[in-house]
């Protein structure tokens, strides 16, 4: 695959200081050596997703992944702020809100008001169009799908997603920046869910599914899937870590963008979140988290 070049953007902008957006942000500072500043809207999100970041760094220089002056280092790269208005001008955006098209609409014209228009806009949603998403911005152009994995400084792979009118420029550089992230990137058409959710959410809700008729304890379920299928884990831990809310959304694009029955969304998914139950995150999902 060809790559062009990244080396003129030197800061990053990430855009929900999330599960995903932390490790985004930490890569790519960390790894890539950038400048970055995180947007979010809810500060006490910012201050938990900040004060996790902090903790994954104590831990890697424990056990000697990094040196104390490394991790000062790249502290020393990151700032943050509460809305697009204070951001500084960077050439490089992720955006990592939560699963939402009009949400992410609106950030995407927001940011281009704000930033100049050379600036690329990168979206990791997990199943939104790419398209819909760059008709919002001025430069659809500029837009890419760059969809990372959680947790993202531990998972190798990035899925690029062009839209319609991504520039090969753009396409370019966005490889060539997740190559410098340290990843290894794989292409996907701008269809719902790209490669990895098109696969991994109807698994994950057939799986709630068997859960909800009865047929077997969720134990049962992931430890089958983990032990008989030799999955790291299994589909109702990996849910709750990568969120109940996330993983509703996901199938709710894939069930209306598609219109095949067979992605409707367990009842039983739509409940836990109706509920508050989104995972690790809230602290309950399928499984207890609170202690
Ligand atoms: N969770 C996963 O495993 C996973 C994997 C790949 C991609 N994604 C995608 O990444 C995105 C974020 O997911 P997440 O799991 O980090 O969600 P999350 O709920 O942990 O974080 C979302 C963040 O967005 C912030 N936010 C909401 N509205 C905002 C606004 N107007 N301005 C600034 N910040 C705002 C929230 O305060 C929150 O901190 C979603 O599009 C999701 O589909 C998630």
């Amino acid at each position: 695959m060809t790559t062009g070049s990244a080396n003129s953007i030197k800061s990053m902008c990430v855009v929900g200081a999330g599960q995903m957006g932390i490790g985004i942000g930490l890569v790519a500072a960390r790894v890539a050596k950038l400048n970055v500043q995180f947007v979010d809207s809810n500060p006490a999100q910012l201050e938990k997703g900040l004060g996790f970041l902090d903790k994954l760094l104590v831990k890697d220089v424990a056990k000697g992944r990094c040196t104390e002056d490394e991790r000062s280092e790249v502290k020393s790269r990151i700032s943050s702020v509460s809305s697009i208005s204070e951001m500084n001008k960077v050439g490089f955006v992720v955006e990592a809100v939560s699963e939402n098209v009009e949400l992410k609409r609106k950030i995407f014209a927001e940011l281009s008001e704000k930033l100049p228009s050379d600036t690329i806009l990168a979206t990791n949603t997990s199943s939104i169009s790419i398209t819909k998403i760059a008709s919002a911005a001025r430069k659809p152009e500029n837009v890419i799908g760059m969809h990372f994995m959680n947790p993202v400084p531990v998972m190798r792979l990035v899925e690029i997603i062009p839209g319609l009118q991504t520039s090969k420029a753009t396409l370019a550089t966005t490889l060539d920046l997740a190559q410098k992230m340290g990843k290894v990137t794989t292409m996907s058409q701008d269809v719902p869910g790209f490669i990895a959710n098109r696969l991994l959410m109807p698994y994950i809700n057939e799986a709630i599914i068997t859960l909800q008729e009865g047929i077997a304890t969720k134990e049962d379920i992931d430890t089958t899937m983990k032990l008989g299928a030799n999955n790291p884990m299994g589909p109702l831990t990996l849910a709750d870590f990568i969120g109940l809310d996330t993983c509703l959304a996901i199938m709710k694009v894939l069930h209306s963008e598609l219109g095949d029955s067979k992605y409707r969304p367990a009842v039983l998914l739509q409940k836990y979140v109706d509920a508050g139950w989104l995972g690790v995150k809230s602290g309950r999902g399928f499984y207890d988290y609170t202690s």
